[in-house]
């Protein structure tokens, strides 16, 4: 039997036997090389992160193109820390499921320290601080879902606690994106030295949203004459602080049970699955599929490793831009919110089984090749067409990829302006087009909604992914009885209407009528939502 803390140098074949490949580099040394001389940070310490930039990390400290490890800082969930970074000396063990049934295995030694910095624990905030005031620092990513970055109410207010934050200047915020400017403000104070800020969240423009959110905090505490103007001048030029945009794409579910007995099997022993009070699911080891695209702008001020020995793409920024809007608002994000929203009201446990189902196949295919790609830029390299083939014909339906509707129906507010909205504006910008037009991207917002009521299409009850916006949406639809009559317009005119929601509002471009007709066909008696989409296709495609 093999764990992850054994020592996998003496222990190679231990590890070997049960065919976990182990680095090549020494874990000490580089958590030396870490604390005298750091490179990377990572914010969110999550699975995406444990799958993909961990292996990145590795693949260029096998090659000796990096020499210093990750540092992980969590700002949010103090159990991802405590329960699966530090017992396990922070490695973490990649699972790649593969399409043929195989399962490649390594151990990842690439995160040389974590934290969990955030201002409840000094400790780890101020060893954060040194990190940030070490020249030798040179890019920090994130991956920490795309409320993380969040300042604003619906309406446009700051949050209460952000407003705090401004008052109370720099020192131990308790915001998320406060406490970055926080890390920002030290390195500006210890030699303004430069570093590239990179989101990989999924969203179209990431480092842009990361910097606005930045750029907020710090000039409110300029306004409060809590911070010099030079700050601003710092976080403002890019040859010094520099927000690159990025895409990312792997599909990296929840650790699953049944990998972690297939783990246990072979002879791996720590495979306990955490489900954190703050909705985390994390485990030891992670479980990720063998696809996977990390397109960044080249914009780090001060240097990088070379990452294209790890697979990762360099390009300017308008190729990312393209890049990015083709996979999150056209090729794959809006098909997996798709199947997310009707896996749960149809009470699929798996994508890969939604998949065996024709009209859910359809929905996707009119939303991608009919509706999102006539909209989309080509972003030269990749294919979108070549992409949404493979997205659909090889990396959804593989049914060792074990995700579920119920995980990417998470947060589902915070990604129907980058899911749909975007292309919605597409058909509003072009004159030889128009959003009244579309069939099966209004069919999926009107299915978000009737998702909302949180009763499926048996008719029975179920729980919802957790959403910031459940208490603010659900209230005006969860007294809605199914087969009986109620005021559309009144369930759904608040939701519609709401353009921090989807970017616009849909009554205004068309939409609003043809929503609430789909909606209250779903609330017909069990069954009507699968029949309103059969009956769609027929009608539209067949
Ligand atoms: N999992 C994927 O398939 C995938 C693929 C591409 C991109 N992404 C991007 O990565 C993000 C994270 O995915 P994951 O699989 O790691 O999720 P996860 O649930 O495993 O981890 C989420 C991480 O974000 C942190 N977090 C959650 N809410 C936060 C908040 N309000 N403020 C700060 N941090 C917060 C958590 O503490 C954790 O570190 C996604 O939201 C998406 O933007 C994920
Ligand atoms: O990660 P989210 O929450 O933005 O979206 C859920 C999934 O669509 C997403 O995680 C995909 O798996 C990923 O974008 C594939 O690269």
């Amino acid at each position: 039997m093999v764990k992850l803390t054994d020592n996998y140098k003496i222990e190679k074949q231990a590890f070997e036997g049960s065919q976990i490949a182990v680095p090549e580099y020494s874990q000490n040394a580089i958590q030396l090389e870490t604390e005298n001389a750091p490179v990377w940070v990572h914010f969110g310490g999550g699975n995406l992160f444990r799958c993909f930039h961990a292996q990145i990390a590795q693949d260029l400290l096998n090659q000796g193109a990096m020499t210093s490890g990750v540092i992980v800082a969590e700002t949010y969930d103090d159990e991802v820390i405590n329960r699966v970074y530090q017992p396990f000396n922070n490695r973490i063990l990649q699972v790649i499921t593969k399409a043929n049934g195989e399962f490649d295995k390594t151990l990842l030694a690439s995160v040389a320290e974590s934290y969990f910095f955030n201002p409840s624990n000094q400790a780890d905030w101020d060893a954060m601080m040194a990190v940030f005031a070490k020249p030798s620092l040179q890019f920090a990513t994130f991956s920490i879902t795309e409320k993380g970055y969040n300042l604003w109410q619906t309406g446009g207010a700051l949050l209460p606690m952000v407003v705090t934050d401004i008052k109370n200047g720099p020192v131990m915020p308790q915001n998320n994106m406060a406490g970055i400017a926080s890390l920002l403000y030290h390195r500006f104070k210890n030699g303004a030295q430069p570093i590239a800020m990179v989101s990989t969240d999924n969203f179209s423009q990431n480092g842009d949203r990361l910097k606005k959110s930045i750029l907020t905090i710090a000039k409110g505490w300029q306004a409060e004459g809590l911070v010099d103007t030079g700050f601003i001048d710092y976080l403002s030029d890019a040859n010094r602080v520099s927000f690159p945009l990025s895409m990312i794409d792997r599909i990296t579910p929840n650790p699953a049970e049944n990998v972690a007995q297939t783990l246990q099997a072979a002879g791996f022993t720590d495979t306990e699955i955490v489900h954190t009070t703050k909705h985390t699911n994390i485990a030891p080891f992670g479980n990720t599929e063998e696809t996977h695209y990390l397109v960044i702008e080249d914009a780090f001020p001060n240097g990088r490793p070379d990452l294209t020995k790890a697979g990762v793409y360099l390009v300017p920024r308008t190729t990312v831009n393209d890049v990015d809007e083709m996979k999150v608002t056209t090729c794959l994000n809006p098909l997996h919110t798709a199947l997310a929203i009707m896996g749960c009201l149809l009470d699929y446990q798996s994508i890969s089984s939604e998949m065996q189902n024709e009209d859910l196949v359809q929905l996707i295919k009119q939303i991608g090749y009919q509706e999102g790609l006539p909209v989309v830029k080509d972003p030269q390299i990749i294919n979108p067409k070549q992409f949404i083939d493979e997205v659909v014909g090889v990396r959804l339906p593989n049914p060792f990829i074990p995700d579920t509707p119920q995980r990417i129906a998470t947060d589902t507010s915070q990604k129907m302006a980058i899911r749909y909205g975007v292309t919605l504006q597409h058909y509003l910008d072009n004159p030889t087009l128009t959003p009244t037009e579309l069939t099966f991207i209004p069919f999926t917002i009107a299915a978000w909604c009737r998702y909302l009521v949180g009763v499926d299409d048996n008719g029975n009850a179920f729980e919802l992914s957790s959403d910031p916006m459940l208490g603010e949406l659900q209230p005006q639809l969860v007294n809605l009885k199914l087969g009986t009559l109620f005021n559309v317009h009144s369930a759904l005119k608040d939701i519609l209407s709401n353009e921090t929601i989807f970017g616009l509002d849909l009554y205004q471009i068309g939409l609003g009528d043809k929503i609430e007709g789909y909606f209250v066909k779903m609330m017909g008696n069990k069954g009507a939502i699968a029949k309103t989409l059969h009956e769609l296709i027929e009608k539209e495609v067949n």
